[in-house]
């Protein structure tokens, strides 16, 4: 059996069954099994995540009883073959349904029949199938079309209209850049470019940050350049909203959510390790990786410590210079490299969750002293999270004004979705 598909049917079938998040998973996979093939294991996980619903409409009408009676199993194997049949070009068909009935017969007993005979009548009867475009319902069309969840096209629907909705979607489908910002602390972008094409990686300068540059090539994070701290990965919108907010040397930063570390890592590159910046998570474990990534970085202005956010921390009142507040969100604007957010319930269109983010934000603008900033973001798109939180919260705090905010967009910017708001507290 081809180790790549089985390390694929590996990835993707725990995924179904346990909600494990594709990029994890992958990697666990990926060094458990050792595949030839690395990039073949990645293209078809993401693929098959990417186009779930899409592949389902397609099944739906070719397994008789109905997928809701399909085990997870023959399911994922099924969605396998037809996304190698119908998007990868340098499988031929009939090495995808071969490859299928194999996997089949090794890991669900008594269905290598029924994988065969679907696959197959895929074949045979696809033109005459019903495509998603064809569905009456501009909420369910979509939602087949481009593979998001039901209310999550709606919500957009409302939000973005239609043809903005189609734009949003086509550009999250997308494979993203990969992108790294340069460590200040330990290089400047010409060397690291140079050392990077060493490697066979070409990087290239974004047009809209110095500190940024875009890579094509081998995996990044297996290089020298990468253990000796001279980089880290993070999309170009983070980088802008942190250079929108200006930090300044020998600032008191406070940033109430901060794992893994991005931004406030992208703060003390350029305070130069200057001021302090005390830094919360939640999580024990998210804590420590932090202090490994700061010593990776070289940077020492770093407290980190476990803390709830929605809780104050009397002592830091009127205290900070500035505050960062990037609250945990929906993530659709990166649903580019976490494709599984497509399928997340969306309960209230994330209003139950802007409560959280609102409770979280208004603790946090406590910290900022007067003539402070702070900073609200998300890596959403979605207005009830963003705009919607920052209208609650400046309805209740007249002592703050709002600044520069911008909602970052995959088809217009060609960034992560993220969200970003400045506001400054009066004197
Ligand atoms: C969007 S991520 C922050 C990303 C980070 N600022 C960066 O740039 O790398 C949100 C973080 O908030 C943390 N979190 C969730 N609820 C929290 C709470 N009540 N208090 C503190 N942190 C919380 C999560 O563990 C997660 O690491």
């Amino acid at each position: 059996m081809d180790i790549n598909r089985k390390t694929a049917y590996k990835v993707l079938l725990r995924m179904e069954q346990t909600e494990a998040y594709s990029n994890i998973e992958l990697n666990a996979q990926l060094k458990q099994e050792q595949p030839d093939s690395p990039g073949f294991v990645r293209e078809l996980v993401y693929g098959v995540t990417e186009r779930r619903l899409y592949l389902d409409f397609f099944l739906a009408q070719l397994v008789s009883r109905g997928l809701k009676k399909l085990k997870a199993q023959p399911l994922t194997i099924l969605r396998m073959g037809l996304y190698q049949i119908m998007f990868m070009d340098s499988v031929p068909d009939y090495a995808a349904v071969d490859e299928s009935v194999q996997l089949a017969r090794r890991y669900c007993f008594g269905q290598a029949g029924l994988v065969n005979g679907v696959l197959r009548n895929y074949q045979r009867n696809k033109d005459t199938l019903k495509k998603p475009k064809s569905v009456k319902n501009v909420v369910k069309r979509l939602s087949y079309e481009y593979s998001f969840a039901p209310c999550i096209t709606k919500m957009w629907l409302d939000q973005y209209g239609l043809d903005r909705t189609r734009e949003i979607m086509e550009a999250s489908n997308e494979t993203p850049p990969v992108m790294i910002r340069v460590n200040p602390l330990k290089t400047d972008a010409d060397t690291l470019i140079a050392r990077l094409e060493e490697n066979e990686i070409q990087a290239v300068r974004s047009e809209d940050t110095e500190r940024i540059l875009i890579c094509k090539g081998k995996n990044i994070l297996d290089t020298m350049e990468y253990h000796q701290g001279l980089f880290s990965v993070q999309d170009e919108a983070s980088v802008l909203a942190i250079e929108a907010f200006k930090p300044q040397p020998e600032d008191l930063i406070i940033d109430v959510c901060a794992a893994p570390g991005g931004k406030a890592m992208a703060c003390a590159e350029i305070m130069n390790n200057t001021g302090k910046i005390i830094a919360f998570d939640l999580y024990d474990k998210k804590i420590k990786h932090m202090q490994e990534e700061a010593y990776r970085l070289g940077v020492t202005n770093i407290e980190a410590s476990v803390h709830d956010a929605t809780k104050l921390k009397k002592e830091l009142v009127g205290q900070a210079d500035r505050v960062i507040c990037d609250v945990p969100c929906s993530g659709l604007g990166v649903v580019r490299r976490k494709p599984e957010i497509k399928y997340k319930k969306l309960t209230n269109d994330g209003k139950d969750l802007a409560k959280l983010q609102l409770s979280i934000l208004e603790t946090a603008a406590k910290y900022v002293k007067e003539g402070g900033q702070l900073m609200y973001s998300t890596c959403t798109i979605n207005a009830n999270e963003n705009t919607g939180v920052i209208s609650a919260f400046l309805g209740k705090h007249s002592n703050f004004n709002l600044g520069r905010n911008r909602q970052l967009l995959p088809n217009s910017d060609g960034t992560d979705g993220f969200y970003y708001c400045k506001m400054k507290k009066r004197y």
